[in-house]
């Protein structure tokens, strides 16, 4: 009986040749963006040994800005991240002031598209972490741009019409739409975490588009969301829980289910906590600012050169295939010759 070869196997020699899908086995990974000399780079390390802890079977590409220093860049490798410089990508001229100016640098997330050798990405922001396995969310069918609901009830959504008058999608029958304002806004998702192929057309059309969009309060968020309105499917909350929640609709946590954590709110960011802003005197958000620097301290988590295949019976097939080159040819078991 001829030896059995995995469909899957990357090049080999001999053998009876088929072609595959190559998007089948394309490459996936993970991807998040830093930009500046400070200290987010705190929030990209906490990042890679989050994923390694939960053994992503997929790398961790970080997309900088050229102001990122070569010390974090070479921090950023030893934690075995793959670094990717990045133009930065502004609004259009003399309207900037249209977007929060803190907001203003995070359109350069859009440059992510143009990362074609990627078939499917799942983008982070650097102050997320990720507490439970979430490689899933790859095999989601493809033609859809996945991400979180987010929540209009923070002072920072005090400009729209949802915060006026109290609406929040996250309750939509606390306070309904009148109708005397149109029908109300479509589902609307946190831009710190989503699901996206990447794809040179797709870069292209961002691009293009967001040239004649004026700027708004929340910047590529909201160029984010008109753009992918029509594809938008919203994923459970526990892929990427902005903190607010815990104390706008708690009804709708069960922190026992999370599995990502967003430290958006103000005051949260774990490398700079003083718990002295509003709501971070709170248990809840100790608890996950002490897990988040568990995380970022625990030395067994550091990238280390034979992590790329992983030791014993923790390995699985996806992560020796995550660093194996991408198959060009495959080959299919031959016919037995018994
Ligand atoms: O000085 C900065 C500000 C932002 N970011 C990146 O841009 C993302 C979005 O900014 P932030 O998370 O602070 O926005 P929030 O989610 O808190 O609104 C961050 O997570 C980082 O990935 C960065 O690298 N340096
Ligand atoms: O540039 C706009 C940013 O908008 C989002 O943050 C906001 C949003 O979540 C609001 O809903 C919250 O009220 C607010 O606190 C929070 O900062 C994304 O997290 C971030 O990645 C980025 O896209
Ligand atoms: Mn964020």
């Amino acid at each position: 009986m001829a030896p059995e070869v995995p469909v899957d196997t990357f090049r080999g020699t001999g053998g009876k040749v088929a072609t595959l899908n190559s998007r089948a086995y394309s490459k996936r990974a993970y991807v998040t963006f830093l930009a500046g000399n400070g200290d987010y780079v705190k929030g990209v390390v906490g990042l890679a040994k989050g994923l390694r802890k939960v053994k992503s079977a997929y790398p961790l590409v970080v997309a900088i800005l050229p102001d990122v220093p070569e010390e974090h860049r070479q921090i950023l490798r030893s934690q075995g991240c793959i670094v990717r410089e990045i133009e930065p990508i502004y609004p259009p001229e003399n309207q900037i002031q249209f977007a929060m100016a803190y907001y203003v640098i995070n359109y350069s997330k859009l440059r992510i598209w143009d990362f074609e050798e990627y078939s499917k990405m799942v983008y982070l922001d650097a102050d997320i972490q990720v507490y439970d396995n979430i490689d899933h969310l790859f095999d989601r069918p493809d033609g859809f741009f996945y991400a979180v609901m987010d929540c209009f009830c923070e002072k920072t959504w005090s400009h729209s019409p949802q915060y006026s008058i109290g609406y929040c999608q996250q309750c939509p029958d606390k306070v309904t739409w009148p109708a005397e304002m149109g029908s109300p806004p479509p589902l609307y998702f946190n831009a710190g975490m989503f699901v996206f192929e990447p794809s040179p057309l797709t870069y292209e059309t961002l691009l293009e588009t967001l040239q004649i969009t004026p700027p708004t309060p929340f910047a590529e968020q909201d160029f984010l969301n008109m753009f992918f309105q029509h594809i938008y499917k919203p994923i459970p909350l526990v892929y990427n829980l902005v903190l607010a929640m815990l104390w706008r609709h708690p009804e709708n946590v069960d922190l026992d289910k999370v599995k990502v954590v967003h430290y958006c709110a103000a005051g949260s960011k774990p490398w700079r906590y003083t718990g002295k802003e509003a709501n971070m005197d709170r248990e809840d958000i100790k608890m996950l600012v002490a897990k988040w620097w568990d995380m970022y301290n625990d030395e067994s988590l550091d990238f280390k050169s034979d992590d790329a295949v992983p030791k014993g019976d923790t390995f699985s097939r996806a992560s020796l295939m995550a660093t194996m080159p991408e198959p060009e040819m495959a080959y299919i078991p031959a016919p037995s010759a018994a």
